[in-house]
């Protein structure tokens, strides 16, 4: 199989320089960015006025929350989570998780993105929809045992199995990753056999942390320091961890993160809309820290929409710091796809030669993205998902011209819609 993607402007390599020009994909890769090329392809996109922009990387989430969308709204995280979602979480069942992961799934592919990295129950019908959506999918199995040991086996058991599932699908699109829900929900034991299991098995772990001020009151009354140097003492951090939010860290806390090499998953939407706080940008870019971007589900944000969301983010840093220069168009864009990639290990997030074809094609016919005098300042400031038209993911095109090509779009509305009055 091979597409062409004729005439677009480019967003290329990891410098994000804009080129009119063509692209050309055979297989699962990007093989040729040129001008003209004239080669012949199964599949020819004409891109005129539009814009071929890396797929975004969506590095926090929990995509069959959208059912909970807008029945939680204007809390703190704490009551959001112990009197409104865990409740309603209670009586999901695998097919209502399904119906949840349909939703989300489509709401990934219209609006441009690639790859997420998700953490819930049921993570093995999230797996399948996954991969008959044709995203790609890093998948965990949220865990989380409050210092039962019965509970601790169990989640354990959940996990490894979800893990053996994911392995038997053999997709190289769909990931297994361990994912301890936060420091204050596991033990330390469910923490340090998380490590050892990674270790052994070669996957990376995925945990909330470093949210709220309260978790960092509850973590510190229980140990007597703070989350990050409680794990960095278990020997739980390393390059293969990512953590979702790290908002509240000090300087200590963002030297041993730099140290181990662990990403910051940052989801400003949640971060506001829960008040949790703002997280750090500045000292953990200038630490090394690589910092990607997620959205959380869409109970805390409320969409799955990675454009939005590096508005949010570049917005919240300038406000905050008050200072206009933090945060730029490019520093955002780079976090919604490189650095994403990056904390996957992915070979995606950058539109050059030899990389996975993980695209999303932007219409900027359109009034609020002319004249198209800075096309990544008009992705993160004036787009939203809405505006993306076609995406492509490990070669395969997933919507073209907004028409969702892998998954039934009709139907999966109305089964949301079906399915929220058993949840209520
Ligand atoms: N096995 C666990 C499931 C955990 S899935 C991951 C959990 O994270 C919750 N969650 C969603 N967003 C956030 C957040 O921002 N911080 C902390 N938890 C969250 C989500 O509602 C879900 O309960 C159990 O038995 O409860
Ligand atoms: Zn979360």
């Amino acid at each position: 199989m091979s597409v062409l993607i004729k005439n677009g402007y480019v967003v290329y390599g990891e410098s994000f320089e804009v080129v009119k020009a063509d692209v050309l994909i055979e297989g699962n890769r990007i093989v040729k960015v040129a001008r003209d090329i004239n080669e012949a392809a199964d599949t020819v996109i004409d891109a005129r006025g539009k814009v071929v922009s890396p797929g975004f990387i969506n590095l926090h989430t929990h995509s069959p929350m959208g059912l909970f969308r807008g029945l939680a709204d204007d809390l703190p995280l704490m009551d959001w989570l112990q009197n409104h979602i865990w409740p309603r979480e209670a009586k999901l069942t695998r097919e209502y998780a399904k119906v949840g992961a349909y939703l989300g799934a489509l709401e990934m592919i219209k609006t441009g993105t690639t790859t997420s990295l998700d953490m819930y129950f049921f993570m093995d019908a999230v797996a399948e929809v996954v991969l008959e959506s044709g995203l790609r999918g890093y998948l965990s199995y949220g865990m989380i045992d409050l210092g039962d040991p019965e509970k601790t086996e169990k989640e354990l058991k959940e996990a490894l199995r979800t893990m053996e599932f994911i392995e038997k699908l053999g997709s190289d699109r769909v990931h297994f990753v361990f994912g301890p829900h936060a420091p204050y929900t596991c033990s330390i034991a469910l923490l340090k056999e998380v490590r050892r299991l990674a270790n052994e098995h070669g996957k990376m772990i995925t945990i909330h942390m470093s949210e709220t001020m309260a978790e960092i009151g509850q973590i510190t009354e229980r140990y007597g320091k703070s989350p990050v140097v409680l794990l960095d003492e278990i020997g739980f951090l390393g390059s293969d961890v990512i953590i979702a939010h790290g908002v509240w860290l000090d300087a200590r806390d963002i030297q041993i993160l730099a140290r181990h090499g662990v990403t910051v998953a940052h989801n400003p939407g949640s971060n506001m809309k829960l008040a949790s706080g703002v997280m750090p940008l500045q000292r953990l870019l200038n630490a090394g820290v690589n910092v990607g971007l997620g959205t959380d589900g869409s109970a805390s944000n409320n969409n799955l929409d990675m454009l939005d969301e590096m508005k949010l983010a570049a917005l919240l840093h300038k406000v905050h710091n008050l200072d206009p220069t933090v945060a730029d168009a490019k520093t955002v864009f780079r976090m919604a796809t490189i650095n994403g990639a990056k904390a996957l290990r992915l070979n995606a997030g950058v539109i050059k030669e030899g990389y996975l074809a993980d695209i999303a094609i932007i219409d900027f016919n359109q009034p609020h993205l002319r004249p198209i005098n800075n096309v990544v300042s008009h992705l993160v400031y004036s787009a939203n998902g809405n505006d993306v038209e076609t995406t492509i993911v490990d070669g395969k095109i997933l919507m073209l011209d907004r028409e969702v090509l892998t998954l039934d779009e009709e139907k999966i509305l109305s089964e949301a819609e079906k399915t929220i009055g058993k949840l209520a």
